[in-house]
């Protein structure tokens, strides 16, 4: 853990090095002080001379100017240090979080991995410039002054030193204890920011339920969760410094004290007891940074263990060893007793086998919860088939990377997802590169162009979170702009239209129609009207693939399919 922890500081040693040796110039000069006042009280003041004291007092100031500048160095350039390492933490979690698939994003709560990236990796930057130059200094300074005692008195240092130990203890299971409630406020955290998350992003559903204090309440019971948690750390910080602030006023008596009496029996001189007393200042010093380190270090180091066993996580689906590029598709798409399950003890799918030419157009009908969506989604890899092989042209799809697979597939789902932002920026999501005629082009093809023209700003029209200002049908139309700008040879569209308007509807599937030209597609689709026209249908069930032919073949056959569609369109 700790050669991982050290590994981030490799790219900014330099930097490292400045605030490390700047810190250690300070604490030397701390040390100075009390050495200084010890020579102005035993040896310039009997001299009488005001003038020496004055030239002396100068000299102090210039190094506590000097000082001043190497606090300054060693506040910002720590800092700018610890925004590195905090960044580089922060680029490698997301990039973890882009490598993950589908199921992970299941398990996972949009507010914990906020919280993931945002205040545990604060707080790790702040242990990673603090950590190391805290505890070098500590002991530095601490066996500094020692020395420097030893040098006044040796009994006596021998003495007040004596107390250390005990402090040394009591504070290793402070720090012990502090990690583990630590580790429980992230939790906490973390489940409070999924909580806010989830409540605000589905501040639409709690106004249309009117359920305002349900949600009131949840957050409540959390953020109250959260308070509690805190509530555990700050307790255990209190006791902590204030056993600390014990010890160390109980060194200072001890000092004037033992030093008064060592003073009395012509031992020490003024001199030596006023900077012997100045020196346990000093000396307790890093005893006040070590319960500074208390709270800083214990937050850090849970951060970097959260943080190292998410980053310890494989992520479930990657791109085999020897995958190459995947060819030009025609389209031609065959699964081959293809299994697949959410988990091992239920299978959704199991030994399907479905054959589909390049252009055809395939649609997937049946009950909900069937497995239609999942059969589809094993297309893409976003979820891993257990046993079978899918082939596209001949080609497994395990044995070419997942960009160049995935870059050949388009997908419109029925719930869209918009990002905030113009129309513009949507539309070029379907490839990044596109030149601006080619998106005016999937503009116009995903007859989208009625809608920018009532735009304020046209196709710069910012389309708020989610595409919020955009209606329903209009998003639709959208996403499937994003896709002719994709231009992909195999089409999947999950209900592409099922939340619209019929006039809507019919509309939209134009545009689909038009999409489907030229490519293989996959369609699921709850109203068959949508769907009579395919060159295939496919009825999906709990029990697997039941029927697969044209529509009037299916009618014909006089079963599933055809009790689907007597249902919708009444007796034939
Ligand atoms: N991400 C998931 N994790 C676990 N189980 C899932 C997941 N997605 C779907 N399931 C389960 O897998 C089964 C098939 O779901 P799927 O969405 O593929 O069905 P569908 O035929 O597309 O249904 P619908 O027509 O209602 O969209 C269901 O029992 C569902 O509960």
């Amino acid at each position: 853990m700790l050669k991982k922890f050290f590994s981030y500081y490799v790219p900014y040693k330099k930097l490292f090095a400045i605030d490390f040796i700047c810190a250690v110039i300070s604490a030397i000069l701390e040390l100075f002080f009390p050495i200084a006042v010890n020579m102005v009280i035993d040896q310039i003041l009997p001299q009488g001379n005001l003038r020496h004291i004055v030239m002396f007092s100068v000299l102090l100031f210039a190094l506590y100017l000097f000082n001043t500048t190497m606090n300054y160095i060693v506040v910002y350039i720590g800092h700018v240090f610890g925004s590195h390492i905090e960044t580089d933490m922060r680029k490698e979690l997301f990039e973890h979080f882009q490598k993950q698939s589908y199921a992970y994003f299941d398990k996972m709560k949009t507010g914990d991995l906020m919280s993931r990236i945002t205040t545990d990796l604060f707080e790790i930057s702040e242990l990673a410039h603090h950590g190391p130059e805290d505890v070098f200094i500590t002991i530095m300074t601490l066996v500094g002054a020692f020395l420097l005692m030893l040098n006044v008195h040796i009994p006596l240092a021998l003495m007040t030193v004596a107390l250390i130990p005990i402090l040394g203890v009591v504070l290793g299971l402070f720090s012990r204890y502090m990690v583990n409630i630590n580790v429980s406020i992230k939790q906490n955290l973390g489940r409070f920011n999924a909580g806010i998350q989830n409540s605000i992003s589905g501040m639409r559903v709690v106004k249309a339920f009117a359920n305002e204090s349900y949600e009131n309440n949840i957050f409540v019971d959390l953020a109250e969760k959260y308070r509690l948690a805190m509530v555990r750390f700050y307790n255990s910080m209190a006791t902590s410094s204030s056993f600390n602030y014990i010890v160390m006023r109980l060194i200072n008596l001890f000092a004037l004290l033992a030093g008064s009496y060592y003073t009395i029996v012509g031992e020490l001189t003024i001199g030596e007891l006023v900077g012997y007393i100045l020196l346990s200042n000093v000396f307790i010093r890093p005893l006040e940074r070590i319960n500074a380190m208390l709270e800083v270090y214990p937050k850090g180091y849970a951060g970097f263990v959260r943080l190292q066993e998410e980053l310890n996580k494989e992520p479930d689906i990657v791109d085999h060893p020897n995958a190459v590029e995947a060819p030009k598709f025609e389209g031609n798409i065959r699964y081959d007793n293809v299994s697949f399950g959410y988990n091992k003890e239920k299978p959704v799918l199991e030994n399907v086998t479905i054959d589909i030419k390049a252009g055809q157009t395939v649609a997937f009908v049946g009950p909900s919860g069937a497995g239609k969506t999942t059969l589809v989604n094993l297309l893409p890899r976003f979820y891993e088939i257990t046993s079978g092989q899918i082939t596209v042209d001949g080609v497994d799809i395990q044995d070419v990377t997942m960009q160049s697979l995935r870059k050949q597939i388009g997908i419109v789902q029925q719930d869209v997802f918009l990002f905030d932002g113009t129309i513009k920026e949507n539309v070029l999501y379907g490839r990044l590169d596109a030149t601006d005629e080619e998106v005016e082009a999937a503009i116009d093809s995903a007859k989208l162009r009625e809608v920018i023209s009532n735009l304020p700003d046209g196709i710069d029209t910012q389309i708020g979170e989610r595409g919020v200002s955009l209606s329903g049908g209009q998003k639709q139309r959208l996403s499937i702009a994003r896709i002719f700008l994709k231009n992909p040879k195999i089409l999947i569209l999950d209900e592409a239209t099922s939340a619209l308007d019929t006039a809507t509807e019919r509309f939209i599937q134009s545009s689909l129609d038009e999409l489907s030209q030229g490519r293989t597609s996959l369609v699921i689709a709850h109203r068959l009207a949508t769907i009579t026209n395919a060159d295939r249908i496919i009825v999906v069930t709990p029990e697997g693939i039941m029927e697969d032919g044209t529509h009037e073949e299916l009618l014909a056959q006089n079963n599933i399919y055809a009790d689907l569609y007597r249902s919708q369109f009444g007796g034939m």
